[in-house]
């Protein structure tokens, strides 16, 4: 008999590490030869994210919604597809940054999931700066807060040039919400998992209606994906993004006056990094941003401005 696929929920305000933690994850499955997918949930209408899963991984994307509201049908259907058409160990699911977790879990618990597959774990990283600093709204905080109590494992990240005190403050702050889950502080996701950590199997019927799950609808987080349409010069680029207000994440695929070649960039709290990409494949220069208040002429405008 076939055994049942595990189901990884990796959920995580945005920015926080996911795609990161995925990909350490992925290399490591990859190591001990199991059979993995990957399905890639963004708000927006572009997945920049998917660029980085190994190239014979099958990925499915959830693409413009949230699977915790609008596509949370979409998801079991999604899982369904992808363990009828491939033997598969474990599905890696990574939810957008603003997805409240148990909605999640729901729909990889559906009905015409069982016998198929079974949810092993979530898991739940925060960035450790952002918590501490706390320059985030009542309901972001609120959101984060939900995610994290949903985790069998919590992933405090982003813990370089943070003071180990400061560090120590976070995790027992963050313990306060979630007690029972594994605890890892790191710096980009570096972890060294033990398997049976992600060994919990969730009891849905007691997360039901405990709290509003679509929290992030009073966020009112927006997202605007625009084409690139010319290089531009990576200090300018990069004062601009960081001056815009209510900007959570930005990211996507950009080419740069000083060098050749295509560069993946990210935005997350304040910091900017750009990656030159070894192989260019479909990528297109392209900006996503994420954030409230974002309005999609005013950004154009802006960045038509920066252009070269
Ligand atoms: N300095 C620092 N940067 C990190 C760390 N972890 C991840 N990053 C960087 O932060 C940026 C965002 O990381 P991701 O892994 O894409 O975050 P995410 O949670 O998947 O982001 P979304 O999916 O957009 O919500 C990337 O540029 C990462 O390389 C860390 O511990 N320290």
């Amino acid at each position: 008999m076939k055994n049942k696929t595990e189901l990884i929920i990796l959920t995580g305000f945005l920015g926080s590490g996911k795609s990161t933690l995925l990909q350490r994850l992925l290399q490591k499955e990859q190591q001990i030869g199991r059979r993995i997918a990957v399905i890639m949930n963004e708000i927006g209408k572009v997945s920049v994210d998917s660029a980085s899963i190994p190239e014979k991984t099958p990925i499915r994307e959830l693409l413009n919604g949230c699977i915790c509201c609008s596509i949370q049908g979409d998801l079991t259907v999604q899982i369904k597809g992808l363990i009828e058409q491939y033997e598969l160990d474990a599905i890696y699911i990574e939810a957008t940054g603003v997805a409240h977790p148990l909605e999640i879990m729901n729909a990889c618990t559906h009905m015409q999931l069982i016998g198929a597959s079974y949810l092993k774990s979530v898991i739940t990283t925060v960035h450790a700066k952002q918590w501490f600093e706390k320059k985030m709204s009542i309901k972001l905080k609120k959101l984060m807060t939900e995610q994290i109590r949903f985790a069998d494992l919590i992933i405090i990240n982003h813990i370089d040039g943070v003071d180990s005190s400061i560090i120590r403050e976070v995790e027992a702050e963050i313990k306060q919400f979630n007690e029972n889950a594994h605890f890892y502080v790191t710096s980009f996701a570096s972890i060294q998992l033990v398997t049976n950590e992600l060994d919990k199997q969730k009891d849905r019927l007691t997360y039901e209606a405990e709290f509003d799950a679509h929290i992030h609808h009073s966020l009112h987080i927006r997202t605007v994906n625009l084409p690139i349409l010319s290089t531009v010069e990576r200090v300018a680029f990069t004062n601009w993004l960081c001056q815009k207000d209510q900007l959570y994440r930005a990211k996507g695929f950009v080419q740069l006056n000083e060098t050749p070649g295509m560069f993946l960039f990210n935005l997350s709290y304040g910091e900017v990094v750009f990656e030159r990409l070894k192989k260019v494949n479909k990528q297109q220069p392209i900006l996503v941003l994420i954030g409230e208040r974002l309005e999609k002429e005013v950004i154009e405008s802006e960045l038509s401005s920066i252009y070269a």
